[in-house]
C-alpha cells in the first residue's frame, strides 16, 4: 500500500463513515470503490467501527482510515483490524504518541495557532482542519497558516473537515495547502437507508467527478 497522505493527495477525498451496523461495511466499500474512491474514514464513534475497519481492510484494495480516534486503545484496536492510518477531531499528544510508536501515520486536527504548533513539535506535517466551515471556512485556514508556511519541507499541509461539501469543495482544495478534505456527504446514511448502495456510488462517483475537475 502506498503512502496514505499520497493517496489522499490523489483522490482528494476522505468519506467519513459512522456505521451503526458493521454488516453495511462490505456493501458500503463496494460502493466506494466502484464509484472510484477507494478510500474509507471509518470513525470510532459508534460500536461497528473496529469490525467495519477489518471488513474493509480485508478487501485489500481501499486506503482505510480509521477516524475519531481519542485514546491510545483505540491507537491499538484500528491497527489491529488493519486501518492504516488514523485521524482525530482533535490534537491528543498520547494518540499522536502511540501511532508513532506503532508507525502508524497520524493526522490530528487543529483548530488554533496552538493545536498546529502542538503537532509540529510532534513532527507531523499534515492536520485536519476541524470543524472547517464553523471555524470560519478556507479564511480561516489560509490565516492561520500563513505563519507556518516554511515550518516543514513542502509547507504544513491540511485535510479540511466538517461542513465540507460539494457546494464549497472546490474552494477548498483549490488551496495549495490543502490535501483531501473530508465529508460525510458520499456516504449519508440516508442514502443507503433502504439497504439500496446504488444511490452511495452514485454520489461517490459525483464527488470524484467534481474533485478531479481541478486537475
Ligand atoms: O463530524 C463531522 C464529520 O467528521 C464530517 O463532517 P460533515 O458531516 O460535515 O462532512
Ligand atoms: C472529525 C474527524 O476527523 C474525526 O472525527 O476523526
Amino acid at each position: 500500500m502506498p503512502n496514505p497522505f499520497e493517496t489522499l493527495a490523489h483522490h482528494k477525498l476522505a468519506p467519513v463513515i459512522a456505521l451503526d451496523d458493521a454488516a453495511h461495511a462490505a456493501p458500503l466499500a463496494a460502493a466506494l470503490v466502484a464509484g472510484g474512491l477507494p478510500v474509507a474514514e471509518v470513525t470510532f464513534r459508534t460500536a461497528a467501527a473496529e469490525e467495519s475497519i477489518r471488513t474493509m481492510a480485508a478487501r485489500g484494495d481501499l486506503l482505510v482510515i480509521a477516524g475519531t480516534v481519542l485514546t491510545a486503545e483505540q491507537v491499538d484496536r484500528a491497527a489491529h483490524a488493519g486501518a492504516v492510518m488514523v485521524v482525530s477531531p482533535g490534537f491528543s499528544p498520547k494518540v499522536v504518541e502511540r501511532c508513532q510508536k506503532l508507525g502508524l501515520p497520524v493526522c490530528p486536527g487543529v483548530a488554533t495557532p496552538t493545536d498546529l504548533q502542538a503537532a509540529l513539535d510532534c513532527g507531523l506535517g499534515t492536520m485536519k482542519f476541524f470543524p472547517a466551515e464553523a471555524l470560519g471556512g478556507v479564511k480561516t485556514l489560509k490565516a492561520i497558516s500563513a505563519p507556518y508556511a516554511s515550518a516543514v519541507e513542502g509547507g504544513v499541509k491540511f485535510m479540511p473537515t466538517g461542513g465540507v461539501g460539494p457546494g464549497n469543495l472546490l474552494d477548498y482544495l483549490a488551496l495549495p495547502s490543502v490535501v483531501a478534505c473530508g465529508g460525510s456527504w458520499m456516504v449519508a446514511p440516508k442514502l443507503y437507508a433502504g439497504g439500496d448502495f446504488a444511490p452511495v456510488e452514485a454520489a461517490v462517483r459525483e464527488a470524484v467527478t467534481l474533485a478531479q475537475s481541478l486537475d
